[in-house]
């Protein structure tokens, strides 16, 4: 997947202009569609204008008390869903352990750099942790939601409250006249902030002790500050979403449900669609759209429209926003 939208523009020849009456028809809310030309295949957002993969935009935030069961859930989703969903690469100013690579386990970064960058808003949330910085930047969680993935943040109570605050100061600033680049890009990152909460603190300490990986110290720790965090999660108003992990199963039923997936439903709740370019076809340009029309004699009248004026950004590789309709003979 991936391509800049300039290499439709290149790589196709101009053909006659197109003359007749075809009426647009826009594909049904919600669908994508992708388009083959010679071994590439373009994802392309049909009736969702927002992006390559309908709802990938949406970042989803997950948070709870340590132990309540925000892995065990995340892993059950990458599990069923393999290709649905990722997680953005964190910034840390801490060396690398052996093993550790760079952009893969962590981005690894100076302290004044990632501190400027903190000063320049590029970064969702950020934390000191034994005197070294880690963060999220929002350049990590769009190279995942340009991938047409979902991407998932694991935080804590505080590192969701930071998210919360930062997206709503870059739309407040991408509304303002002065807005910097980055503010707009950022604005367009939606957020779902889902909390989960365990059924009690028995259970709570139950779990965590049963996990076994941490010192009764750590357990103590991880207790004291569920307390706080729990008020704090039903109470602040950073999450839109409470689920209660008692029975695993059902929370994580109860989760599918809200991210819009079930077993029976396409992929991202999202029809994708595979057109392959016809072999016989010209290519015109109208303004903001490249109309490609076939002229094989079965399927003369069939046309693929790419509207190229929703486009929202994206280097290359990681084109966004292209509306695409088809009209195909009847
Ligand atoms: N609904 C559940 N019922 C019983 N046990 C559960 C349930 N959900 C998770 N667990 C178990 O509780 C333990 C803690 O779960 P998990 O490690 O997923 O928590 P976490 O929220 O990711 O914690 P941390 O923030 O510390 O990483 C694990 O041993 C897991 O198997």
């Amino acid at each position: 997947m991936g391509g800049a939208p300039t290499f439709f523009v290149d790589h196709l020849e101009n053909g006659q202009q197109h003359t007749n009456g075809f009426g647009f028809k826009p594909e049904p809310e919600n669908r994508d569609t992708s388009v083959q030309i010679g071994d590439q295949s373009y994802v392309i957002g049909g009736g969702n204008h927002e992006g390559v993969r309908g709802s990938a935009e949406k970042l989803i935030v997950i948070s709870g008390p340590s132990g309540v069961g925000k892995g065990t859930l995340i892993s059950m989703l990458m599990k069923e869903f393999p290709s649905m969903f990722g997680f953005s690469v964190s910034h840390t100013t801490r060396s690398p352990r052996s093993m550790e690579k760079n952009g893969v386990h962590y981005h690894f970064t100076d302290k004044t750099v990632m501190e400027k960058e903190i000063n320049d808003e590029k970064f969702l949330e950020f934390a000191s942790v034994h005197g070294n910085l880690y963060g999220t930047s929002i350049e990590s969680v769009k190279v995942v939601t340009d991938s047409g993935k979902r991407c998932i943040l694991d935080i804590d109570v505080q590192g969701a409250r930071s998210v919360k605050a930062s997206l709503r100061s870059v739309k407040a600033s991408s509304r303002s006249v002065k807005a910097s680049s980055r503010s707009v890009k950022a604005s367009s990152i939606d957020a779902m902030f889902i909390f989960l909460c365990p059924p009690s603190m028995k259970e709570l300490e139950d779990r965590l002790r049963a996990r076994g990986t941490e010192t009764e110290e750590q357990i103590q720790k991880r207790l004291r500050n569920a307390e706080a965090e729990i008020k704090d999660g039903k109470s602040s108003g950073i999450f839109g979403h409470i689920l209660y992990n008692d029975n695993l199963e059902e929370c994580y039923k109860k989760l599918k449900n809200l991210l819009g997936i079930n077993n029976d439903a396409p992929v991202n709740g999202v029809e994708v669609e595979g057109i392959n370019l016809p072999k016989e076809h010209t290519v015109t340009k109208m303004e903001d759209k490249i109309l490609i029309h076939e002229t094989g004699e079965a399927t003369k009248n069939n046309m693929i429209v790419l509207d190229l004026s929703s486009i929202n950004g994206g280097a290359p590789g990681r084109t966004r926003g292209i509306i695409l309709d088809t009209v195909k003979s009847s």
